[in-house]
C-alpha cells in the first residue's frame, strides 16, 4: 500500500499534509496520535471509504478508485472503531459475511467459508460463542468476533482501528501475538491504531506519528518511538524504561504540579 502526497482536511483543519508512505508485506505499522489527530480519518481514507482531499492511495500500484469493490475487498480488510449492532445476527453470521468477496460464483456460505470462519473464531477464542446473538455478547467478546471477521476476509493488508481497546489483558496480548504472527509467518501487512504504547511497541515493526497539525513522522519503531518524539506527538512527557529486552513507556512525572 502506498500513499502519495496524501492530505486530509476536516473543515479548515489540516489533519495530514503531504503524507508519502509505503507499507510493505510483513510490516506491522502502528498509528499513534492524540484524540482527534486524524488516525481514524486516515484509516477510512486508506480503506477507500473517504476520498483523499489531495494526493492518492494505491494498492499494488493501482489507485483505490480504480479497484472493483469485490477485488479490493480481497486486498484489504478493515476493523472500524467500536460497533453498534442493530440486528440480531449470530456471531458466525457476522464472520461469514466477511467471506462475501469470495462468493461470486458459488452458493452462499459454502463449506470452506464456514471452515475459515470457525478457524478465525477459534483464533480469537470465541468459537463457543458462534451461535450467540451478537447483541448478547459482552463488549470484549463482540470485539473479538469483529476481529475474527476481519481475519476471515483473508486479505493481505489488515487495517485495525483500536483492535484491543475493549479486551482484557490476556486477550490484548493474544491479539497482538496473533497479528505479529500473521506478519512474520504469512507476510501480511498490518496497520493498527492504538493508544497503548506498550502494546503497540510489542507488535509494531514501524510507527506513524500524527502530530495533530498535519505534520507526521514515519519509520522503524526504534527510530520513531523515542521519548522525545512521542512526548511531542502526545503532548505529554513520556519516559522509556528498559525492562530486560523490553521498552516500557510510561507518562513521566508531571513536575508542573509540584
Ligand atoms: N464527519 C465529521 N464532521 C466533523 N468533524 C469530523 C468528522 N469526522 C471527523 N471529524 C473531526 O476530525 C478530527 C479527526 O477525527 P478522527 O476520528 O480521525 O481522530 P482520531 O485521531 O481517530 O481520534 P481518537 O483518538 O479520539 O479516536 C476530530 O477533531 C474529529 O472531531
Amino acid at each position: 500500500m502506498q500513499a502519495n502526497q496524501l492530505s486530509l482536511h476536516i473543515g479548515a483543519r489540516k489533519l495530514v499534509i503531504g503524507l508519502n508512505w509505503q507499507v510493505e508485506t510483513g510490516q506491522c505499522w502502528c498509528v499513534i496520535g492524540r484524540n482527534g489527530a486524524g488516525k481514524s480519518t486516515l484509516l477510512r481514507t486508506l480503506v477507500g471509504m473517504r476520498p483523499p482531499d489531495s494526493g492518492n492511495v494505491s494498492i499494488k500500484g493501482r489507485s483505490l478508485a480504480d479497484w472493483p469493490l469485490n477485488a479490493l475487498a480481497r486486498e484489504r480488510a478493515y476493523l472500524a472503531q467500536g460497533r453498534n449492532d442493530a440486528f440480531g445476527y449470530r456471531a458466525i453470521e457476522t464472520v461469514l459475511a466477511a467471506r462475501h468477496p469470495y462468493q461470486d460464483d458459488r452458493y452462499w456460505d459454502a463449506e470452506d467459508d464456514y471452515r475459515v470462519a470457525m478457524t478465525a473464531l477459534r483464533a480469537l477464542d470465541v468459537a463457543e460463542l458462534a451461535e450467540r446473538d451478537v447483541r448478547t455478547l459482552s463488549g470484549g467478546e463482540r470485539q473479538r468476533v469483529a476481529i475474527a471477521a476481519t481475519l476471515a476476509q483473508d486479505a493481505p493488508l489488515l487495517l485495525l482501528d483500536e483492535p484491543a481497546s475493549a479486551l482484557d489483558l490476556a486477550h490484548q496480548v493474544g491479539v497482538m501475538e496473533l497479528l505479529s504472527r500473521l506478519c512474520r509467518a504469512e507476510q501480511k501487512a498490518v496497520i493498527l491504531v492504538s493508544h497503548d504504547l506498550n502494546l503497540a511497541h510489542s507488535v509494531a515493526t514501524h510507527a506513524l506519528l500524527l502530530m495533530g497539525d498535519g505534520t507526521w513522522q514515519a519509520g522503524p519503531v526504534n527510530e520513531v518511538m523515542t521519548a522525545e518524539r512521542l512526548s511531542h506527538c502526545l503532548g505529554y512527557p513520556i519516559d522509556i524504561v528498559r525492562h530486560g529486552k523490553r521498552s516500557i513507556f510510561i507518562p513521566a512525572e508531571n513536575t508542573h504540579h509540584e
